[in-house]
């Protein structure tokens, strides 16, 4: 048996750490649910994790999802740096709250919070390519002279998650074409996608250009 199944970081059931067993390739699993009262309204909070590299994954959920034939749904990458110490070098933490509140007032909704920081590079990496913006490289270039590609996000995960959720149509909250792809690629039926501007400001203006001149965001 694969070492990071005897000695897993979180106390799994026996049934999760059956089904862990016998998957042979990708298992998302949900693994636990809360009600979560923010100050943007009431949501549940459910943790799936994935077993091929235990990254805990989280969906903020609005409402009966059931209920709702096409369901709003934003998936969010990781960004401590703007999510969590409102950074003004990207549009993350503005987009986040911006969902939230927007889902708050909706009757069901969800946000999946994706732990793929620094699209896929973790949280070190993109201070590595910060460090490399300071000098004047935009946010691809600096990826790219880290041996990265410019994007190492993949849907997989966020697919299985919806469909753990039940959901398996949506109306996509995001600028970024390759999303939908993605879950499409994955079988997520995309119906629509609402975008999710954010007004620039002085630190962001270039990261927010280079997003829609290289990576064909729709901005
Ligand atoms: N590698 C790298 N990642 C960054 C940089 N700035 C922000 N990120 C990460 O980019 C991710 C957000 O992706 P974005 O490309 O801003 O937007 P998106 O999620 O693809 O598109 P939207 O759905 O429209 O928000 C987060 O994980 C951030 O941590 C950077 O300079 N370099
Ligand atoms: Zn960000």
């Amino acid at each position: 048996m694969p070492s990071h199944l005897t000695a897993p970081p979180l106390a799994l059931t026996p049934s999760t750490r059956a089904r862990l067993e016998a998957a042979d390739g990708l298992l998302v699993e949900k693994f636990a649910e809360a009600a979560l009262p923010t100050k943007h309204g009431d949501f549940r909070i459910v943790a799936f994790i994935n077993n091929l590299d235990f990254k805990e994954h989280v969906a903020l959920v609005r409402g009966d999802l059931a209920a709702q034939a096409i369901v709003p749904t934003r998936i969010h990458s990781e960004c401590v740096t703007g999510d969590v110490f409102g950074s003004l070098k990207c549009d993350c933490g503005e987009q986040l709250e911006h969902a939230q509140k927007e889902l708050g007032n909706s009757p069901a909704g969800v946000i999946l919070y994706m732990r793929q920081e620094g699209r896929g590079i973790g949280l070190a990496n993109k201070i590595k390519a910060y460090s490399l913006q300071d000098q004047g490289m935009d946010t691809v270039e600096a990826n790219l002279h880290l041996g990265f590609d410019d994007d190492l996000r993949d849907y997989t995960v966020a697919a299985e998650m919806l469909r753990l959720l039940g959901v398996d149509n949506i109306s996509l909250i995001t600028n970024n074409p390759r999303k939908a792809e993605g879950l499409r690629a994955n079988g997520i039926t995309v119906t629509e996608r609402q975008p999710l501007i954010i007004l620039p400001n002085p630190h962001n203006k270039d990261y927010l250009d280079t997003k829609r001149d290289k990576s064909g965001h729709l901005l």
